[in-house]
C-alpha cells in the first residue's frame, strides 16, 4: 500500500549545504501490517511522516499511497493520524473539538454524536467531556488525540509517539487499541522512541538514523528463536551449576547472564536443575529490538 523508494528530503537553508533529513529511504508497507519507526532525536521520523501525510514532498526517489502520490491519497482517502503535539485551539471543549473533527471527516450528522461517544468511551474520558482542552492533563490531552483518530474509518493510520505522556494503565490499554485497529485493509504506522511499546505492537521496525533505514527488525512470530541471544537467568541455590552449563556465562550478583538460542537455553536449564539449580526467572537480558537499536544508531 505504501511504497517508498529511494526517498530523500533535504532541507534548504539560506546558507550552507542544508539538513539531509531523509536519505534513500526503501521500504514499502502493507495492508495488514503494523509497522514501527525507531530512530534518535533528529533520525528524520517526523520527516517521514510529513512527506507520508502529503504536507511535505521528497526531492528524490518515488512515494506512493495505493499507487498515487501522498498527497492525492490523503485529499481522496483520509487518514488517521496522531500528531506528536496537539495542534487544536485549546479553548475548545473536547466533546466539541471531536464534533468539528468528525463534520471535517464526513460523517453524517446522524452518526455524529454516536460516533463521538464512541471515541470519546474508547479512550475513557468521560467525565472530561465538557472540558476545555486547555483544562486537560498531557495525557488526557494525547487520549483526546487518539479519540480523533479513532474517529474515523480509515485505511492508513500513522502515529507519531503514541503513549507520550500516558499513565502505564492507558500505555497498556493503548496496545489493545491497537490491537483493535489492526486490520487486513489497513496498514499502521507508529513512530516512537519506546522499543519496548514497538515490540509489542508491531511486525517489523524500521529502524532509523540520520535519514536512512539502518534496520528492518521482523518482531512478531517468534522471529529469531534460532538465533542466539543473551538470557538472564535468576538462581536462589548453586549458581555455579547454572554457569557451568553455559560457556562463556557470568554470575552477576543473583543473576546469571549467558548466551544461547532457545533450545540451548532450555538444555542448559535443564542439566543446571539437575545438578541442584532452584531458578526462580528466565528472561531475555535486553530485547532483541534493543539489542538490534544499539548496534544499528551510531552513538553520538
Ligand atoms: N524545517 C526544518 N528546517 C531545517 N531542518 C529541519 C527542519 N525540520 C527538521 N529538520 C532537521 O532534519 C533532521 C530530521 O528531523 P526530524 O524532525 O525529521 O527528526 P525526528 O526523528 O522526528 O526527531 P525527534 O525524535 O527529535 O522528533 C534533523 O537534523 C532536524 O534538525
Amino acid at each position: 500500500m505504501i511504497v517508498l523508494d529511494n526517498v530523500s528530503k533535504t532541507y534548504r537553508t539560506w546558507r550552507g549545504p542544508g539538513v539531509r533529513a531523509v536519505s534513500n529511504v526503501t521500504l514499502e508497507i502493507a495492508r495488514g501490517e503494523v509497522v514501527g519507526i525507531a530512530g534518535p532525536n533528529g533520525a528524520g521520523k517526523s520527516t517521514l511522516i510529513a512527506m507520508l501525510l502529503g504536507m511535505l514532498s521528497p526531492d528524490e526517489g518515488r512515494l506512493t499511497i495505493d499507487g498515487v502520490a501522498p498527497r492525492a491519497y490523503v485529499e481522496r482517502n483520509g487518514v488517521a493520524y496522531l500528531p506528536e503535539l496537539m495542534t487544536w485551539p485549546l479553548t475548545w471543549r473536547t466533546d466539541e473539538a471531536l464534533r468539528r473533527m468528525a463534520i471535517l471527516a464526513g460523517i453524517p450528522a446522524d452518526r455524529r454524536r454516536a460516533e463521538v461517544d464512541r471515541v470519546i468511551d474508547a479512550v475513557g474520558i468521560g467525565e472530561h467531556r465538557r472540558k476545555r482542552l486547555k483544562a486537560l492533563s498531557k495525557g488526557n490531552l494525547q487520549r483526546v488525540g487518539l479519540a480523533h483518530a479513532l474517529l474515523t474509518d480509515r485505511a492508513m493510520v500513522i502515529f507519531d509517539e503514541p503513549t507520550h505522556g500516558l499513565d502505564p494503565v492507558w500505555t497498556a490499554r493503548f496496545r489493545d487499541i491497537v490491537a483493535g485497529i489492526r486490520r487486513a485493509d489497513r496498514a499502521v504506522l507508529i513512530a516512537s522512541h519506546n522499543l519496548d511499546e514497538l515490540e509489542r505492537l508491531c511486525d517489523r521496525v524500521a529502524i532509523v538514523d540520520r535519514g536512512a533505514i539502518q534496520r528492518v527488525v521482523e518482531v512478531r512470530g517468534g522471529a529469531g528463536i534460532t538465533a542466539p541471544r543473551r538470557w538472564r537467568i535468576r538462581v536462589t541455590q548453586a549458581p555455579d551449576a547454572v554457569a557451568a552449563a553455559f560457556p562463556g556465562a557470568v554470575i552477576n550478583g543473583p543473576d546469571i547472564e549467558c548466551t544461547a538460542d532457545v533450545a540451548g537455553l532450555n538444555a542448559g536449564l535443564a542439566a543446571a536443575i539437575t545438578a541442584g539449580a532452584l531458578v526462580t526467572a528466565v528472561g531475555p537480558s535486553e530485547s532483541s529490538l534493543e539489542e538490534a537499536f544499539r548496534s544499528a544508531v551510531t552513538a553520538r
